[in-house]
């Protein structure tokens, strides 16, 4: 993907972040900034850290060191400097959550309709009609039958669920939206139509995204800049298309020549 044009406000900073379980355990000492509508992209084998780095990013777990700082619409937060309640309504409110795991960003037992309905209630749409027009609309930009609002995420397949997390998580149209693993966990075949509608999505909206993956090509589709990480460190950052065309560290190449990726 090509980088957005200007140079829009930076949205999301980390400032030399730490959270280690032990040696090479977690993540250590990263940093970085993400403009508005950029999507970047966290890659690295398994157990380098990328989804410590993604929680502590998305205000679920602290950091030992370090700062988070989010310029959302009051300005200027540290996220960790504000109270859990604000730090909770933040993710609620302004940004998305899509897990690797559809199950555990639904709610099963309430129909589709009601799983895309509840975000904007939150933000305090009560109106049943907008809300049930708006889980239509947000079920056909999906690729799901809107005729199935009323059913339960329970009897979706894997893939179905995927897309209507994805609806969930983007009918607020959040400031800012964290991906573990959007595409893990399916067929291939499944996970290549996903990655098509998610790519489509990201560029009609101008998300600003930051994508965990282990996935080398779910990065070159998705991100703009990506930061390699390896036992907790970046090892190696930068534009898309350069990290992978051609990797500078002896590591990148590895990951790059698949000898590494799972
Ligand atoms: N809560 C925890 N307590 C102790 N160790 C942890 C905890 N969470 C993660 N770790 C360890 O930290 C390291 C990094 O894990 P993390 O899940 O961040 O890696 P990852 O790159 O996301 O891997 P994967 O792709 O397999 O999810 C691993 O060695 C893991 O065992």
């Amino acid at each position: 993907m090509n980088r957005p044009p200007l140079d829009p406000p930076v949205l999301l900073e980390a400032r030399r972040i730490s959270r280690l379980y032990g040696p090479g355990k977690g993540c250590e000492d990263i940093g970085f900034r993400l403009h508005a509508g950029e999507v970047l992209g966290i890659v690295g084998e398994s157990g380098s850290g990328k989804s410590t780095l993604l929680r502590v990013l998305s205000g679920l777990e602290a950091p030992d060191r370090g700062r988070v700082l989010y310029h959302g619409h009051e300005g200027e937060l540290d996220l960790y400097a504000i109270g859990e309640a604000r730090r909770r309504a933040l993710l609620r409110l302004e940004w998305g959550l899509v897990h690797q795991n559809p199950r555990d960003g639904l709610r099963l037992g309430v129909s589709a309709g009601a799983n895309i309905g509840e975000r904007l209630m939150a933000l305090g749409d009560r109106h049943y009609g907008q809300l049930r027009a708006a889980g239509q609309d947000w079920m056909g930009r999906v690729e799901l039958d809107p005729r199935r609002i009323d059913d339960v995420p329970k009897t979706f397949s894997g893939g179905m669920q995927q897309r209507l997390q994805i609806a969930r998580t983007l009918v607020t149209r959040p400031n800012l939206v964290f991906m573990d693993e959007p595409t893990g966990g399916l067929d291939v075949s499944v996970q290549a139509r996903l990655l098509d509608m998610l790519r489509t999505l990201v560029r009609e909206l101008g998300l600003s995204v930051v994508l965990v993956t282990h996935d080398l090509a779910v990065a070159r589709l998705l991100a703009h800049r990506l930061m390699v990480m390896r036992r907790g460190r970046v090892i190696e950052a930068g534009l898309t298309d350069q990290i992978l065309d051609d990797p500078q560290h002896a590591y990148t190449q590895l990951l790059v020549s698949s000898v590494l990726t799972p």
